[in-house]
């Protein structure tokens, strides 16, 4: 496949840049800047040269008296011109900086003019999205426009995206702390859309052929993975928008080509795994039981499906979805979505009953790490340490399935990771990541982290490809040798890792990344202009560079990680303008990756699903309402209730008759068997025998603990007040109205008893709570532990 015309010579346009070092004025230089230590170096310098000039005078010739009179004017007015440039400089700074605040970015100025001189010096523009083939994982990367907050509180736009690459340009001061640099890193993925992209555009070149795919037997999933706040519910939203348009309009056409043999119906569930706990978002947050059967189909119990007979009313249904979702005020986000959202779209065969196909679009919950999580109360830190040990256990799924080679994969290690088994196991399986990232210079941790998680997916797909049997042999090389690049890029991953640890000071230790630290520092000190630091050339980035030099081949190969630390250049902020830098390898092979990408990772698989068995689930009558047509409503805002579609006709069942029986809309709730939404051709019923539960005993065991101390408190304060009316009737009987003759003894005795018996209560209790805090404070200590392995 010929390369795109528009990569041709962006290579070798940036392989020409050699310098690395940009320069940029800060009033903040020492020696420039400070007027007690400006003035200490002028009187020293004037003291010497009068020394050298009384010393000359004394005792030499007219001729080198001249000649060192010159000498002394020469170095006068190369200071004083010095002394101009950094004038000029500076009014140059405070220009610059008022430019800034008037177009409302009031950060760093120092940090924004590097980044924009960057940009300008690269032309760095988004390339046209390619139309998507067949991808089977699709990753992407969304930035989110800077908002208001963050203008207001001096942070600033430190991401650039050109598709397909994302830059992260982390902004840092160097141990003097005044020299300011940035430490570029680089990624490629299939798609990168930056702020002014729409919902629409992204849905188009990602999620869109989902549709399709589900509409031919296929298990499609698409989930949205980032930072607390970096746009995560809004993207999605957006797409759920657009997959109920989309869906209704293939249906039409499924139903003109009769793909099901009792044509198509359309179901949606939704459910959101909140603190560990499964809950139905469209059946009053019901406690849901994911299991496991004996064929290693994922099954939840009692999970309501409901029907949608229009768009409206699959829209009206996903709205009513999204408005149970669990949500809190976290740092970054007023409305912070605390679970994982599980939306799920399926086909059924009308008459059968059977799973045709399923989209799911998953909501991950923001992942906080724990210095953003500090001013939370202590169960809001425990949903945060929650969040990141499934989302960490998601990353060991990654891993493990990216390792290959019958790695063991930890599906069971959060719930999260059990229900998204499938993105990554089923034959006919397509997967959409949708990687969202905060613009803003002080996310530039999180968004590595969050990139990083994006590009082991990433490698997954090269994998993919290779396995195809679609690519070029080319292809099949670059997939072998990627093998060597995903070590490097995780190699570059621990660099940053070690990065952030150094400076959160949690590392202490200079690791491998700690010596380049000190390499890089000392090429700063030197020359102020370092050379590029360019990472040790891999098979696999040698077998890139090698694609850029040879002629196209018939189907260019993606290559499995394109992430690299583009250059950890020094910009020292002193005068001078910005020199070229040199393009990272990421940057070149994402040239040739975004063609290469789309066209070599075609697959063709499209195999037959496995069966799976059933589960039981709740029948509720149908209810119905007015029906509207109408338009979809505007793209939902965090807040919103019930915008649009609000007299949308209302046709729904709660879930699907048994294979093969025949439906009836009118009949009162019963408790059916129906096959599971992994069952695409059979109703057979998932062994609850054989069901394994797969609860995490930690999580689950606290959980218990919680219930325990609860039901005790109930049950003190039950039987309190039960001896409390006891001990105002012993009272009564010893001083009541009209009482003469009482039995003091009686009255002590079972007084004593009672206030035994309180105590023994109160002791209990007291006991329970004081092991429950305990247990709390321990999970806790875990989560912070897991939430530093997030970070990793
Ligand atoms: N592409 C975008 N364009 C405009 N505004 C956006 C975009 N993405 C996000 N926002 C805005 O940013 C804010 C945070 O977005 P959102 O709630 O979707 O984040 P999130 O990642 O889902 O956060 P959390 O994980 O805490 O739920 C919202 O006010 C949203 O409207």
């Amino acid at each position: 496949m010929p390369t795109p015309s528009r990569f041709q010579g962006t290579p070798s346009r940036l392989a020409s840049s050699s310098s690395n070092v940009s320069t940029v004025s800060t009033p903040r230089t020492p020696n420039v800047t400070t007027p007690s230590r400006r003035t200490t170096l002028s009187s020293v310098s004037g003291a010497r040269q009068q020394q050298h000039v009384s010393t000359l005078t004394g005792g030499s010739s007219a001729g080198k008296r001249d000649t060192c009179l010159e000498e002394i004017q020469r170095l006068q007015q190369k200071r004083t011109e010095r002394r101009r440039s950094m004038e000029e400089k500076r009014a140059e700074r405070a220009k610059h900086e008022k430019r800034l605040q008037d177009q409302g970015m009031p950060g760093d100025v120092d940090f924004q003019l590097m980044i924009g001189a960057f940009r300008t010096e690269y032309g760095l523009e988004p390339h046209p999205h390619i139309p998507p083939g067949d991808l089977k994982i699709c990753i992407c990367v969304r930035k989110r426009p800077i908002n208001a907050k963050e203008r207001k509180r001096k942070d600033y736009d430190a991401v650039t995206c050109f598709n397909p690459v994302v830059m992260v340009h982390d902004c840092r001061l160097r141990v003097d702390g005044i020299t300011k640099y940035l430490d570029n890193t680089d990624f490629a993925f299939d798609h990168t859309f930056d702020e002014e992209d729409s919902t629409e555009a992204l849905y188009r070149y990602t999620a869109k052929p989902l549709v399709p795919f589900v509409f031919r037997q296929g298990r499609a999933t698409c989930f949205a993975y980032g930072q607390t706040g970096s746009g995560k519910t809004f993207t999605m939203c957006g797409i759920q928008q657009q997959v109920v348009v989309d869906v209704f309009a293939h249906l039409s056409q499924a139903h003109a080509t009769q793909q099901a043999p009792g044509g198509l119906g359309v179901y949606v569930s939704y459910f959101e795994i909140y603190g560990g706990r499964c809950q139905d978002l469209l059946n009053h947050r019901h406690k849901l039981l994911v299991r496991e059967d004996g064929k290693g189909d994922v099954v939840i119990g009692e999970l309501s499906e409901k029907e949608a007979s229009s768009e409206e009313e699959l829209w009206r249904l996903i709205e009513e979805g999204n408005r149970n979702r669990t949500t809190h005020a976290t740092e970054v986000n007023d409305v912070s979505s605390r679970s994982h959202a599980i939306c799920q779209v399926l086909l059924r065969d009308q008459d059968s009953g059977k799973l045709w196909g399923k989209l799911s679009l998953v909501d991950l919950a923001g992942s906080e790490r724990g210095a953003d999580t500090k001013s939370h109360c202590r169960q809001r830190r425990l949903e945060s340490a929650e969040i990141n040990k499934s989302l960490l256990a998601l990353k060991e799924c990654i891993r493990a399935l990216d390792a290959g080679g019958g790695t063991h994969v930890p599906y069971r290690a959060s719930k999260l990771t059990l229900v998204l088994k499938d993105c990554f196991t089923k034959e006919k399986a397509r997967t959409v990541m949708i990687a969202t990232v905060s613009p803003n210079a002080s996310s530039a941790d999180h968004t590595l982290n969050t990139l990083r998680y994006a590009d082991r997916v990433k490698q997954k797909k090269a994998e993919d490809f290779h396995n195809s049997g679609s690519g070029s042999s080319v292809g099949k090389g670059l997939r072998t040798e990627g093998c060597g690049e995903g070590r490097a890029v995780r190699g570059t991953g621990l660099g940053g890792d070690f990065e952030d640890e150094e400076r959160e000071g949690r590392g202490g230790e200079e690791g491998a990344s700690g010596d380049r630290e000190d390499e890089f520092e000392d090429e700063g000190e030197d020359g102020m202009e370092g050379t590029e630091q360019s990472s040790p050339e891999t098979p696999m980035k040698r077998a890139v560079l090698a694609s850029f030099s040879s002629p196209p081949a018939t189907a260019s190969p993606l290559p499995p990680s394109s992430s690299s630390k583009l250059r950890r250049t020094p910009l020292r902020t002193g005068m001078g303008p910005p020199v070229r830098l040199a393009p990272s390898t990421a940057l070149k092979a994402a040239r040739g990756a975004h063609h290469g990408g789309v066209e070599g990772s075609h697959t063709t698989s499209h195999h037959g699903s496995s069966l799976s068995s059933g589960n039981t689930v709740a029948v509720a009558p149908v209810s119905a309402t007015e029906r509207t047509p109408g338009r979809l409503s505007q793209p939902h805002q965090p807040g919103d209730t019930g915008r649009g579609l609000q007299n949308a006709n209302i046709s729904s069942r709660e879930v699907l008759p048994p294979p093969g029986g025949e439906r009836d809309k009118d009949k009162a709730p019963v408790s059916r068997k129906i096959p599971s939404q992994g069952d695409d051709s059979s109703g057979g019923e998932a062994s609850q025998a054989e069901a394994e539960s797969l609860d995490d005993p930690d999580l689950e065991s606290l959980y218990d603990e919680e219930d325990a101390l609860l039901n005790l408190h109930m049950n003190v304060i039950q039987e309190n007040a039960e001896l409390l009316t006891e001990e105002g009737s012993l009272l009564q009987q010893i001083q009541g109205d009209g009482v003469q003759d009482y039995d003091l003894d009686t009255y002590t005795q079972r007084l004593e008893e009672i206030l035994a018996r309180k105590m023994d209560l109160i002791g209990d209790l007291r006991e329970k709570v004081g092991e429950f805090r305990a247990r709390l404070q321990q999970e806790e200590n875990a989560g912070r532990v897991r939430g530093e392995g997030m970070e990793g």
